[in-house]
Order: structure tokens, then sequence, then C-alpha cells
């Protein structure tokens, strides 16, 4: 017997809509002439996938997943592979399209892509998640490659799955290519670093614009939507700079403490409790949970899903910065708000940007056949980021826009300049 899953309901703003106008909005700054603006509209390349599952009780369950290049004109594309109910075609595409843009912000050699499969990770067994990712890998043999298409973590997936990614990519071509996949663990090839690499370049973004609004670290608060891989990397690494973190939140609820949130302590509880932070003990349990967004504190982080910030809750946020660890956690239609509300935002293109730039260094070490020590992939992916963030920051104040049209407009530009040079259209 089969059965197929109904969709989920969806209730929220279109990503790729308000990643388009964000793009429109740049191009027309740019002045992007016809030609390349069409071609960047859209995508290169869309996969989509039916994936027939054995699951654990016998029964044979078809999961859609997803693959979507949006532009290689950089280099080969990369983005990473997300596992969620919520994933639709119109996601993936808009995830895509910011993966051209952020590599581009960054500065590093690569294209934009996403991947993605319409599952709920926590109700599937392990052995179901090796069988879906195993079967999404061979049907995506003549998508991936070390030179035209490189898969990583997203919501969702972790070095478990790149693991298994890489083997069966391998076993088909018969021989071991560890630079198809990064995020893989330390004993595959993975790079020191990659972890917590996301994280790690949201708090430089912060401190870089904190520096700018003149707050100091030790006297700011913060609130954190999202307690997984970024959002409980960038807790610890900000509360290690002095940061106090005063509300974080999981799909269980939001926790807050006006005096600020052990976030060691959180860790050890979310480790030990299945992963959630549900039942924390050593905080409140706010009663909304959406609460976390307009909570009384100077930083907001939010590190889980998109449009979380939107045109119900913007008025009413209290922080003076938004620095986006999500992908497209902001829904266009409340950029306006938040700008007459003169809160700064360091939009995710850049302040996430942290994950991929150590992902190249994976893929480089990869296929030098090097391994580099700790301290050489954090000293240059902070460096890549803070120079981001300038170029980001002064071109915001070249053209008179928010960061966030600033960042597009500095990868539009590296985009269309390359264009213009390689021709081909
Ligand atoms: N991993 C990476 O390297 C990168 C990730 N990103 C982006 O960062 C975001 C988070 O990704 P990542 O940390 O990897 O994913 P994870 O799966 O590791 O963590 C996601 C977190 O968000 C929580 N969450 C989900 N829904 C909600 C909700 N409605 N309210 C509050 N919390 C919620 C999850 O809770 P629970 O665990 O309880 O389900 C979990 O804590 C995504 O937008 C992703 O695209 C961007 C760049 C790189
Ligand atoms: O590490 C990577 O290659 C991509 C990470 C990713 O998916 C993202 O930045 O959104």
């Amino acid at each position: 017997m089969s059965y197929i899953e109904p969709a989920p309901i969806k209730d929220k703003d279109n990503p790729l809509e308000s990643m388009m106008s964000r793009f429109d909005l740049a191009a027309q700054k740019l002045g992007l002439d016809n030609e390349t603006y069409n071609v960047l509209k859209n995508p290169d390349k869309q996969v989509i996938v039916s994936l027939p599952i054995t699951m654990d009780d016998g029964r044979i369950k078809v999961f859609s997943g997803y693959r979507v290049i949006h532009n290689t004109i950089l280099g080969p594309s990369k983005g990473g592979i997300r596992y969620d109910m919520g994933v639709t075609l119109d996601e993936v595409k808009a995830l895509a399209a910011w993966m051209t843009w952020k590599c581009a912000v960054v500065d590093i050699p690569y294209g934009g892509a996403k991947g993605g499969i319409m599952c709920n990770p926590r109700a599937m067994s392990k052995g179901e998640i090796e069988r879906l990712t195993r079967a999404y890998t061979l049907s995506m043999m003549d998508v991936f490659g070390p030179d035209k298409d490189i898969p990583a973590p997203d919501m969702g997936t972790s070095q478990q799955e790149m693991a298994w990614l890489m083997d069966e990519y391998s076993k088909a071509k018969g021989m071991t290519v560890n630079a198809v996949v990064t995020g893989k663990p330390l004993v595959l090839g993975g790079s020191l670093g990659r972890v917590e690499a996301t994280g790690r370049g949201v708090m430089v973004s912060a401190l870089a614009a904190m520096q700018r609004l003149k707050m100091n670290p030790s006297q700011t608060s913060c609130a954190i939507q999202g307690f997984g891989n970024v959002g409980s990397n960038t807790a610890r690494l900000l509360e290690e700079r002095g940061v106090k973190i005063k509300a974080l939140s999981d799909v269980s609820g939001a926790f807050w403490s006006d005096k600020g949130i052990d976030i060691q302590d959180a860790l050890r509880y979310r480790d030990k409790n299945n992963g959630i932070l549900e039942g924390y003990p050593n905080a409140d349990k706010m009663q909304d949970p959406e609460g976390i967004i307009t909570c009384q504190v100077d930083l907001l982080v939010p590190a889980a899903k998109e449009d979380v910030i939107n045109i119900y809750n913007a008025p009413d946020i209290k922080a003076r910065l938004i620095v986006e660890g999500a992908n497209g956690p902001t829904s266009a239609s409340a950029d306006d708000i938040i700008n007459e509300k003169g809160i700064m935002v360091v939009p995710d293109i850049l302040a996430n940007a942290g994950g991929v730039t150590v992902s190249y260094f994976e893929w480089v070490q990869n296929r030098l056949g090097l391994r580099w020590p700790l301290e050489r992939v954090n000293r240059r992916c902070d460096r890549i980021m803070k120079e981001a963030f300038e170029k980001v920051y002064s071109t915001s104040l070249e053209f008179n826009v928010p960061m966030r049209i600033a960042a597009y407009i500095v990868a539009i530009d590296k985009v269309a300049k390359t264009y213009k040079f390689r021709g081909g259209f």
C-alpha cells in the first residue's frame, strides 16, 4: 500500500515574490539593462522528482524533492538542502536566487542553487531519512558534481545527511568524491569551523553593525528565534562577546529571562531533551511564541524560517538592530515599516553568508587534499564577512538605500559585470 501525505496548509507570504520585489528595486537603482534583468529573474534549471521510499512499517510513501539552479555565471552552483513540510518549488526558487546574491556579496566563486524535500524529519526514523537522502542523491546524479552543483546542509539537515549524500554519489561514480558536498563530518573531509560558521558570520555582522550604531555589546540585549544550527551558535558566540540573550525560541515555544539566559545551560538542556527547549526550567515560557519578534530587546536575530517579520508584527518591533540569520525572515511588505522606524537590518544575504564561505573553504581544502587549522578558517571567514559588511554599508550610503537593497546592488552589479565580460547571449 502507498500513501501521499496531504500538502500543508500555507499561511505566509510568497518568498519568491519577496525576493523579486527587492531584486527589482535594486535593479532599478543600478540601472540594470533589460537583457541581464530577464536572465537573472529566471532560474537556469528547476528539477522536481518524486521519491518513493519504503517506510519502516513496510508502506511506500512518495516524497517530492526539488533542486533549483538559479545561476552559474560566477561558478558552480552552491546551496543547501532543506527537509521541511513547508518546502515548495517557489520557496526553493527564492532560496536558490538568494544563494546567487549571497555568494556574490561575499565574493566567492559560486553561483546559486537550493534543494529541498517536503518531509517532516522529526517524524521519521534515521533509516527512513537515510533512504530518502540516498534516493534524492541518485535522482540528482546529473545535477550534482564538484564542478557543477555542490549541496550543503540547511534547515532540517546536518552533517549526517551530507555524509550519506557523499557516499551515494561516490558509489555511483565508482570513486570517493568528497568535494561534491560540503558540511560533511570532519572524518569525511569536512572543514573545521563549518558547523558554527553561519552563527559566527551572524555574530561578526552583528558586532560590525553595533559598532556603526555605537551599541556596546555588553550593554546590548538580544532575542533569537530558532535554536538550531544557526540560532544556537549565534547565541553562544554573542554571549561570549558580552551580549545578554534575554529570549530564545524553537518550535516548542519561546523563553524569556530578564537577567539573561545561560546559553551553555540551554544547550545542555536541549541536547538531553530530544533537541528541543520544551520545558526549559531556567527561563519563563512566553505566552505567545511569536512575541519573541516584538519583545523588549536591542537586537533581534531571526534564525528559523521565512516571513516571520511581517506587516502584522513589524510596527511593534522594539529592537534597533535586526541581523537576519535565517533566509528571508522579513517579508518584503514589512520593509517600509522597518525602514520608517529607523531599524537597521543586516540582510540575510550578507549576515548568514559565513556558512557558505566556510563551505567554500571546505571545497578548496578537499580539492587541494589539505586540512586548514581552525584558526585559519575563522580568521579568513571573519575577514570576508567584515569586508562584505563594509562594502554593503558604503553602498547603502552611496545609493541612499537600506542595507538590504545595498546588498542586492553589490551582488547584482558583480553578476551583471561578469555577464558583460563573458557575453554569450
Ligand atoms: N545551516 C546553515 O549553514 C545555514 C542556514 N541558514 C538559514 O538559517 C535558518 C535556520 O537554519 P538551521 O539553523 O540550519 O536549521 P535547523 O534545522 O538547525 O534549526 C532550525 C531552528 O528553527 C526552529 N524553528 C522552526 N520553526 C520555528 C518557529 N516557527 N518558531 C521558532 N523556531 C522555529 C527549529 O526548532 P526545532 O528544532 O524545535 O524544530 C530549530 O531550532 C534557515 O532559514 C536556513 O535557511 C542560512 C545560511 C546557512
Ligand atoms: O554552505 C552552503 O553551501 C550553503 C548554505 C546555505 O544553504 C545558505 O547559505 O543558505
